[in-house]
């Protein structure tokens, strides 16, 4: 049940969303065991970031939140793909996309907890 979080500074037309979603969620597959099954994706749009002090360009902050452990490697992937989907689809350069990962032990789903 992996959780992808994204905000950027830009408006994003419901074609893009769509395809951010699409993407994202075969993205996700780079970490073994995770699929767009299980995969929840929230969007956010014309948020009010800035970089380095600056707003003048497009920027966006990634999260992405899994259910257990992931090994570096696969981070490192993953990295190199959502930085690629936000370049592509957005039209952000990958030095201005953080993206920060973070590992759940404890996850709750349909009333109880995995
Ligand atoms: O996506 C995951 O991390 C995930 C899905 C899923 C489904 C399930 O029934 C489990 O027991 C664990 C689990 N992890």
């Amino acid at each position: 049940m992996p959780f992808i979080n994204s905000k950027v500074n830009v408006p994003l037309t419901e074609e893009v969303k769509e395809a951010l979603k699409t993407k994202l969620g075969q993205a996700i597959s780079l970490i073994p065991g995770k699929s767009e099954n299980w995969l929840m994706v929230s969007l956010e749009d014309n948020c009010s970031l800035y970089f380095k002090g600056k707003n003048n360009t497009k920027m966006a902050f990634i999260e992405v939140k899994i259910f257990g452990r992931a090994a570096e490697r696969d981070y490192e992937r993953l990295t190199e793909e959502i930085s690629k989907i936000y370049r592509d689809t957005v039209g952000i350069a990958q030095d201005k996309i953080y993206i920060k990962y973070e590992e759940a032990e404890h996850w709750g789903w349909n009333g109880t907890n995995f």
